[in-house]
């Protein structure tokens, strides 16, 4: 199962996420966000990853301008698409950069799986990530899960990644519901927002490998 630990912003906690076995480490480009890097510094905590995770870089309805200078200074392996991109928007990023793309869909119900079929064929991977709460500042990193059993019996075209709200106490039981190709957690390995913790990403690693045993 891949597994993307998002929002990071030191060197500790990438090589906490590298050392756990993350199948990617995520860097935040929107500016109202705790964990908001700039490119230059995401280049440089994620030359740690290369060979050994993808590097994704997170943006929110994000401009060719934006992007053209992500791509070049951070180069990432995979674009992670958090806003409200259409599937022509996705198609355009996929061939202007020839990345691959994942596209966030927000879930509060079984109309938004059905939404997120608009996608297959055109993003590499979905994120299904909880709708933000109203009034809340970001699309994503709110902490805050949605009801894993909208899943049952998913049309599974597309691989996914699960996410929002996911922790080290609920890591197993998403696991057990949902059975997704990859997991992503962001506010869930922090100490306050923005603020990621070495010891609450090994225990999230922790949480996943003893779900993995009991499961296998
Ligand atoms: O984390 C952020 O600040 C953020 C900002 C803008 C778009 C996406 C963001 N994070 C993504 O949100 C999900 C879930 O986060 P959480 O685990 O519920 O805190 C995760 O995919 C991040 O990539």
């Amino acid at each position: 199962m891949d597994i993307k630990i998002c929002g990071l912003s030191t060197e500790d906690t990438v090589a906490a996420a590298l050392n756990g076995g993350a199948t990617h480490v995520g860097f935040i480009f929107f500016p109202r966000s705790p964990r908001h890097v700039a490119p230059q510094q995401a280049a440089a905590l994620s030359g740690a990853a290369k060979g050994r995770a993808q590097v994704v870089a997170v943006t929110v309805d994000a401009d060719d301008a934006t992007l053209d200078t992500l791509v070049r200074v951070v180069e990432p392996d995979m674009l992670q698409l958090h806003g409200e991109e259409t599937p022509e928007r996705v198609r355009a990023v996929k061939q202007r950069f020839g990345l691959p793309v994942m596209k966030a869909q927000a879930i509060s119900n079984l109309a938004d799986l059905t939404a997120a079929q608009r996608f297959a064929g055109v993003a590499d991977r979905l994120l299904f990530d909880a709708k933000a709460p109203k009034g809340a500042v970001l699309p994503g990193g709110n902490g805050v899960a949605f009801d894993w059993t909208l899943l049952a019996g998913l049309d599974a075209s597309l691989p996914y990644m699960l996410s929002g709200g996911l922790n080290a106490s609920n890591v197993g039981d998403a696991v057990a519901r949902t059975n997704p190709s990859g997991l992503d957690i962001s506010s869930g390995v922090e100490r306050t927002p923005g603020i990621k913790d070495v010891a609450l990403i090994e225990s999230f690693f922790a949480a996943i490998r003893s779900a993995t045993q009991r499961a296998a």
